[in-house]
C-alpha cells in the first residue's frame, strides 16, 4: 500500500476543560500528537481518558479549549464532518457481527463514495468502476490488517481477534490522516495482543498515520507509543515517553493501587 503524499498534521489539543453537572471530567487538558506518532492517553479508571476520545471524535463538545489538526478547528464540528477531515476512530465495545468482512470494510468506504445513490442503483458505468476502486481499497485493508484471508468470510465466523481487527480496518478504510484506537486489545487474550500490536506497528509504518491510542494494556502503550498523556482526575498530570512516564513520581501516585506502569499487564 502506498503511504499519503504528505505527512498528517499535528493533532493539538488545547485547554480543553468538559464538565458534566458537578463534575470535571476534563479540567484544562493539553497535549500535541506529532505528525506520524503514535500517542497514548493513559490513565486510573474514571480519568477522562474516554471523555478526551469522545471531544477528539466529536461526540462530545468541550466546555472550553481546543481541538485542531493543521489549520482545521475541529472542535465544534459534527462526528460525520471530523471523520471527512481525516479522523477516524474504533470504539472499544463495537465488535461487528453482521455480514462479511468486505461487507464492513465496503461500509467504511461507504463515506468516500462519490457516485450517488441512484447512480449505484443504477449500476451505471462510473458507479461500478467506483466500486471496484472501493472493492480493492478494501481488499488490500484487509491485507494489511491480516484479515486478506477472511476477506469473503462472515464476520460472525471469525475469532474474537480478528472481529476487532475488522473494527479497525473499517475506520482505515476512511483513509484517514488521524486514527483513534479505543482500547484497541481489550478482552483479547495474549496472542491475539500480539497480533494487534503488530498490525498497529504495521499501519503506522506503512500508512505514515498519526494513531491516538487509549489502553489499559500497560504492556502494549510502554511498546507502541512514542508520546504518552498521563490523565488523573480530569488532569493531564504528565506528558512524556513511555520510560520518562512509568518514572514520574505524579504518575505512580496516580497508579498507586489501581495498576503499575511496568510491563505487568502485557
Ligand atoms: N456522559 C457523562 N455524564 C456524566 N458524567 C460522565 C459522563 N461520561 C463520563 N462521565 C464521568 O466523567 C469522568 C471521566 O470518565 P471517563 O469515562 O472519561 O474516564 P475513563 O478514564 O475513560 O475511565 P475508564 O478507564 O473507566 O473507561 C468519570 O467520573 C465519569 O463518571
Amino acid at each position: 500500500m502506498t503511504a499519503p503524499a504528505a505527512a498528517p498534521p499535528a493533532l493539538e489539543v488545547r485547554g480543553v476543560t468538559v464538565r458534566f453537572a458537578g463534575l470535571l471530567a476534563l479540567d484544562d487538558v493539553s497535549f500535541t500528537v506529532a505528525p506520524g506518532t503514535v500517542h497514548a492517553v493513559i490513565g486510573p479508571n474514571g480519568a477522562g481518558k474516554s471523555t478526551c476520545f469522545n471531544v477528539l471524535s466529536g461526540l462530545y463538545r468541550p466546555t472550553a479549549g481546543t481541538v485542531r489538526l493543521g489549520a482545521a478547528e475541529l472542535t465544534r464540528l459534527a462526528p460525520h464532518r471530523i471523520a471527512a477531515l481525516g479522523v477516524a476512530r474504533t470504539f472499544q465495545n463495537i465488535v461487528t457481527t453482521q455480514g462479511t468482512v468486505a461487507d464492513n470494510l465496503m461500509l467504511g468506504r461507504h463515506a468516500l463514495s462519490h457516485a450517488g445513490f441512484t447512480a449505484s442503483a443504477l449500476r451505471l458505468p462510473r458507479a461500478r468502476r467506483e466500486q471496484r476502486a472501493h472493492l480493492a481499497k478494501a481488499r488490500e485493508i484487509a491485507e494489511l490488517t491480516g484479515l486478506g484471508a477472511h476477506f469473503d468470510s462472515p464476520v460472525a465466523l471469525l475469532s474474537y481477534g480478528d472481529r476487532k481487527r475488522v473494527e479497525l480496518a473499517r475506520a482505515l478504510c476512511l483513509e484517514p490522516r488521524v486514527l483513534l484506537l479505543d482500547e484497541p486489545v481489550a478482552g483479547m487474550n495474549a496472542a491475539e495482543r500480539t497480533r494487534m500490536t503488530a498490525v498497529v506497528r504495521e499501519i503506522r509504518a506503512e500508512l505514515g498515520l498519526s494513531v491516538v491510542l487509549v489502553e489499559h494494556d500497560m504492556g502494549l502503550v510502554m511498546r507502541l507509543a512514542d508520546e504518552v498523556t498521563v490523565l488523573d482526575f480530569g488532569r493531564a498530570v504528565a506528558h512524556g515517553t513511555p520510560d520518562e512516564v512509568r518514572r514520574d513520581p505524579e504518575v505512580l501516585r496516580a497508579y498507586l493501587g489501581t495498576a503499575t506502569t511496568g510491563e505487568d499487564a502485557a
